[in-house]
Parts: structure tokens; C-alpha cells; sequence
């Protein structure tokens, strides 16, 4: 049996945070805004796996009202989904994700975000995809005013 998700996540820019995509920091002239890391990347790809699982998504089992979660590491929520596919009996089999970004440039961190999310899910770096474009300067993210993300996920059963 193979399954599928799909997810999606948008995060403002805001003055004064750490830029944080797919476990990696990369400097920028702002950081993402979130009750978390906003590792928006991380939390498309989250999303793709809790629904390929049939699961609640993100906000179920990490509460943006919970204070104890406060600046949480998104590699942990990645963690956390692949804790919960194991203990249903399903395999990742491979993660696409792309970044929609007018700067940074993600493409020179590419190689260590498949790394960093590899790790945290459990599978190969050659397992996930990471990709990114810009939005050719139109809407929200054309301004600049955030990043958003999209991710897929293929589940089968062990
Ligand atoms: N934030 C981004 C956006 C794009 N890239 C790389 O540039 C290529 C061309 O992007 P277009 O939006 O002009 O199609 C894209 O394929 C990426 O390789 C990037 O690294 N970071
Ligand atoms: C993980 C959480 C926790 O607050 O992160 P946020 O930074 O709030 O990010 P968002 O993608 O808006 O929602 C997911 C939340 O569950």
C-alpha cells in the first residue's frame, strides 16, 4: 500500500530572527516570523507526512498555543512525524519539497537541508528533494514579504 500527502506553509519575514530553512541557518538580512523556528520548509514537509498518515496536521500535535514549544526546532517536529509513521507500520519512501523565495538564494544550501531533514525523518539524503524558485516578483513573496513552501510525501507499508 502506497500513500501520499501533500503540504503547504507560508511565514512573514520579520526584523531580528535567524533564517532558518530545512534545519539550516543561512545568514540573511531578516529571519522568518513563528512560534517556532518558522522553518516553513519543515513545516510543508511535516504536513506531506502526517497526511500521507491519515494523521491531524501540524497544529494538532504541536500547538501554536503552547508555550513549552516556544522556538522548538523544527527538525524535532520532523522527528516527531517520522516517530508516528514507524509506530503505524508505514515506510518513508521519499519527500519532494520546493521553496518559493525571490532571496535567498536556497540552491548553495540545498545539499545540507536534504541532510539535515534526511536525518530528522530517518532515510537518505537521496530520499528527499529540496528545490526552490522565485515567484518572478509577484504577489507576497514577489514583495519580499515572506516564504512559503510546498512538499509532497509517498508513504508504503513495511
Ligand atoms: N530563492 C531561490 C530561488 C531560485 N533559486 C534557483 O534559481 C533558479 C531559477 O529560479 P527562477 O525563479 O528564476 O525560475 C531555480 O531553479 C533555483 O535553482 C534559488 O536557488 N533560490
Ligand atoms: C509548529 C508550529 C507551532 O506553533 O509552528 P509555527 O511557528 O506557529 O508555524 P505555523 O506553520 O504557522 O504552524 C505550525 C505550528 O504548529
Amino acid at each position: 500500500m502506497v500513500r501520499t500527502g501533500i503540504g503547504y506553509d507560508v511565514h512573514p519575514f520579520a526584523e531580528g530572527r535567524p533564517l532558518v530553512l530545512g534545519g539550516v541557518t543561512i545568514p540573511h538580512t531578516h529571519g522568518l516570523k513563528g512560534h517556532s523556528d518558522a522553518d516553513v520548509l519543515c513545516h510543508a514537509i511535516a504536513d506531506a507526512v502526517l497526511g500521507a498518515l491519515g494523521e491531524p496536521d501540524i497544529g494538532h500535535w504541536f500547538p501554536p498555543s503552547d508555550p513549552s514549544i516556544e522556538g522548538i526546532c523544527s527538525l524535532r517536529i520532523l522527528e516527531k512525524c517520522a516517530q508516528i509513521a514507524a509506530e503505524k507500520g508505514m515506510r518513508i519512501e521519499n519527500i519532494d519539497a520546493s521553496l518559493i523565495a525571490e532571496a535567498p538564494r536556497v540552491k548553495p544550501h540545498a545539499a545540507a537541508m536534504k541532510q539535515h531533514i534526511s536525518a530528522a525523518l530517518g532515510i537518505q539524503p537521496d530520499q528527499v528533494g529540496v528545490k526552490a524558485t522565485t515567484n518572478e516578483r509577484l504577489g507576497f513573496v514577489g514583495r519580499g514579504e515572506g516564504i512559503a513552501a510546498m512538499a509532497v510525501a509517498c508513504l508504503s507499508k513495511i
